[in-house]
């Protein structure tokens, strides 16, 4: 049998799945890996701080390039100058960007690919030795197809960075927007760094974050980066209860679990749906929290799944939040976030999404997930007007 992970076959997804989420494991994987995470956040802060001394900073752009370093570095155990090479490339190529070269795609694929099949340094928890690019060695190791290997690494170089950076982008999107909230944020931040003594955070020490945890849980909610949710087709029956009264679903039919329409319901979240607030009511199961016992657990209930629900949730979750940890809590201690323009006409705006077509701001859903809307750089295509993905910030130092 011949499919990805992504395949309809579930005994198939089932193989490639329990091979694949050792890589991922909270405690004996990714906490062995966060030294690399770790280097790379403080190197990216570094690299922020030139950035921001020639202007408004694109963090969309920038965010999106951290996601695919983190996910090349510190998953795949790529060497920096390789990474550096084919990130902005590979990127391009996924956002269906004017700026992508035919052919970039494949060549990174060729590199990458041969690098996972052949690195003999790196390890998976299992081997017994110190863990090192634990998904280049799970491809070592899963005697699939050589066609499903290659077909997962590319889905995982995409789904792997686009979604996270997407999330991060929207959550400073968000903070900027939100001033007072944004300030109470880097106070947590300072306070988890001085509680550290100088030492660097271990990924238990992450457990250590509330409000940060509570900003993440709210973008997931009110930015969905896969805001189209979960295609799937019934294995059994189904009775549900529709707008006009009881529906009976077949087995075998397709259905869609939207993640943006349940996410902004105000049925089921109150009337400030569509408000950005941290300290709403999540449940137990909703909020999301890394290096504790529970950090393995996907976010879910009836009405959030940023992630989709269990069993075929996303592979890289845990992955996603500690990265997400250590980027943002490196980037807040250091920089403060407002909108530049032409974005700052968006900042007292309440921003009801599907009315703020006048504005021209909306959330985007190119490729299945959703980034945010370029103010300065349109386009017409034969389907309409194609925008690509932007957000331009000023990043002003906290401290000299
Ligand atoms: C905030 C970040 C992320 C979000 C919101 C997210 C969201 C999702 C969602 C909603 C799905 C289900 C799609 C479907 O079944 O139709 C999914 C699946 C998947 N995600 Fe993620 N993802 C994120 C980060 C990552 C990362 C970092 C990786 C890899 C390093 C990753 C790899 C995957 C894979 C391989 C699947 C397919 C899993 C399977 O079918 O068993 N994702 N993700």
């Amino acid at each position: 049998m011949d499919s990805i992970i992504s395949t309809v076959d579930n005994e198939h997804w089932r193989q490639q799945r329990q091979h694949l989420i050792e890589a991922f494991m909270p405690l004996s994987s990714l906490a062995k890996i966060m030294p690399v995470s770790l280097a790379r956040a403080k190197e990216c802060s570094e690299r922020l701080r030139e950035m921001a001394e020639k202007g408004p900073v694109d963090m969309s752009n920038f965010l999106l390039h951290e996601a695919q370093a983190q996910l090349q570095l510190a998953l795949l155990g790529v060497p920096e100058e390789i990474m550096e090479e084919t990130n902005a490339g590979i990127r391009q190529t996924f956002m269906l960007s004017p700026d992508a070269k035919i052919g970039h795609l494949s060549e990174a694929m060729k590199g990458l690919m041969k690098l996972a099949r052949e690195d003999a340094s790196v390890a998976l928890p299992s081997d017994g030795c110190p863990v090192r690019g634990p998904l280049s060695r799970a491809l070592q190791t899963g005697h699939f197809a050589s066609s499903t290997d290659y077909g997962n690494l590319l889905l995982i170089l995409f789904a792997g960075h686009d979604t996270t950076g997407h999330t991060m982008t929207w959550l400073l999107f968000e903070l900027a927007r939100h001033p007072e909230i944004q300030q109470q944020v880097q106070e947590e931040v300072d306070h988890f760094f001085a509680s550290l003594c100088g030492r660097d955070p271990s990924y238990q020490d992450l457990s250590g974050f509330d409000l940060l945890d509570r900003c993440i849980t709210e973008t997931l909610r009110l930015w969905p980066a896969v805001a189209n949710g979960t295609f799937r087709q019934l294995q059994f029956g189904e009775d549900l209860k529709g707008v006009g009264g009881q529906v009976q679903l077949p087995k075998g039919t397709f259905v869609t679990v939207t993640n943006w329409c349940r996410h902004r319901n105000p049925e089921l979240w109150g009337a400030d749906a569509d408000t950005f607030n941290p300290w709403r009511d999540f449940s137990q199961q909703e909020l999301v929290r890394v290096g504790c016992p529970m950090a393995a657990r996907t976010p879910q209930s009836a009405r959030f799944s940023p992630f989709a629900h269990n069993p075929r949730s996303c592979l890289g979750k845990n992955f996603a939040q500690m990265e997400m940890r250590l980027i943002l809590s490196y980037i807040l201690g250091q920089f403060s976030f407002s909108l530049a323009p032409p974005y700052d006409s968006l900042k007292d705006v309440e921003l009801k999404v599907a009315e703020t077509d006048s504005l021209k701001f909306r959330g985007i859903n190119k490729g299945g997930t959703m980034g945010p809307m370029d103010l300065e750089r349109g386009g017409s295509v034969c389907s309409g007007e194609r925008f690509q993905i932007a957000l331009k910030l000023h990043v002003q130092p906290r401290r000299a």
